[in-house]
């Protein structure tokens, strides 16, 4: 069983939902309507040793840092921003203090940075290795959230941030390949950046139709917001990758497989409509003015007429299931 078939599975068993909660289970967080003005979002990740990280690879303070990470890119991906955490720490018998503190060390600096207030958790033993668990509350304002599910017939599809390179550096770390070139991507996937101009940024350029990040790789991100939508995306035979192409010519793998199958890049992944795609590629680079590495990648083009879900290129594959699945493997 796959990770999306047994969401489905606990989805199907739900009730109707309230009216407060406008979307539930299924995008990057849920969003309930508390107030008039602006919504709240939850979102809620885990960092598991042996899963997510590994102690010989980094450090306390990197793993506590990347914990908030992971979470602050699901808000900042619907167009929010974070104001309140909480975190479930289970910890094995004997577990030092002293890292304790490191971790909480870096807990504390992704809350500061992002804006997030600690405001409670739990703490419990366990049998195996260290499991971090933060929830975030966000705030959107009213109608400004950006769904996986909006897209639509002609949409053009875009990356901002640098696909596959994360993965290059768990390649790297994992063959214990320390070379120049791949530095730079190791240093990715130990201390993943986010967006936190891109809620200011999109309501100035209110144009995106759908948008998620990239957690679990570009592909399932691409199949994500694709399925979702109801509609099929369609990618182009040749994606500028030359961002990527070095590192890949070192690890001897594929670009745009790496690209496509990487996790953990928490880059952005957005629809936008076919009249504003122009505008977009110019305009989204003042987003990450202060990110030089960055870009803007143009992947492909919706397709209501093909089969929901489906990502294709010129028809001879799928990429459905490509990316990271903690259920299937
Ligand atoms: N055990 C679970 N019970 C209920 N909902 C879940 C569970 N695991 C994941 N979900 C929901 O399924 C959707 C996809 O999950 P996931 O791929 O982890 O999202 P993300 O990449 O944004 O963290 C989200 O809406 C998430 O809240
Ligand atoms: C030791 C180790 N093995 C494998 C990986 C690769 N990996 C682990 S989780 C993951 C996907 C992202 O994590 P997930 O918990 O699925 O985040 P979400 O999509 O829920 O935000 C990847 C690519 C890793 N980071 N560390
Ligand atoms: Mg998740």
């Amino acid at each position: 069983m796959k990770e999306r078939d047994l969401i489905d599975r606990i989805v199907s068993k739900l009730p109707p939902s309230p009216p407060e909660i406008l979307h539930g289970i299924g995008d990057d967080t849920a969003l309930l309507r508390v107030r008039e003005s602006s919504d709240l979002l939850v979102t809620t990740d885990s960092q598991r040793e042996g899963v997510h990280f590994r102690w010989d690879w980094m450090t306390p303070e990197e793993v506590g840092y990347r914990l908030v990470v992971v979470n602050a890119s699901d808000v900042y991906s619907k167009g929010g921003k974070p104001f309140s955490a909480f975190v479930t720490l289970a910890l094995p018998s004997g577990f030092s203090e002293a890292t304790v503190d490191k971790l909480y060390d870096g807990i504390l600096a992704g809350c500061l940075e992002f804006g997030a207030y600690l405001s409670g958790g739990d703490i419990s033993r366990t049998t195996g290795g260290v499991d971090l668990t933060m929830t975030l509350l966000g705030m959107v304002p009213k109608d400004q959230f950006i769904p996986r599910n909006g897209l639509v017939h002609g949409d053009r599809i875009y990356s901002i941030g640098r696909p596959g390179f994360a993965r290059a550096g768990y390649l790297a770390l994992s063959r214990g390949d320390f070379s120049e070139k791949l530095s730079e991507p190791i240093a990715t996937f130990k201390r993943p950046r986010t967006f936190p101009s891109f809620p200011s940024w999109f309501l100035k350029h209110p144009f995106l139709s759908a948008s998620m990040d990239s957690s679990d790789g570009l592909g399932q991100a691409l199949s994500s917001l694709a399925r979702s939508s109801g509609v099929s995306i369609v990618l182009d035979s040749a994606p500028d990758l030359d961002y990527l192409s070095p590192v890949a010519n070192v690890l001897s793998v594929d670009p745009r497989k790496l690209a496509l199958e990487g996790g953990e890049d928490y880059d952005l992944v957005v629809g936008v409509s076919e009249d504003k795609a122009k505008e977009f590629e110019s305009v989204a680079r003042d987003l990450f003015h202060d990110q030089s590495h960055d870009q803007v990648t143009y992947w492909g083009r919706v397709d209501s007429s093909g089969v929901a879900g489906a990502v294709v290129t010129d028809g001879t594959y799928d990429i459905w299931d490509w990316g990271f699945d903690h259920v299937g493997g």
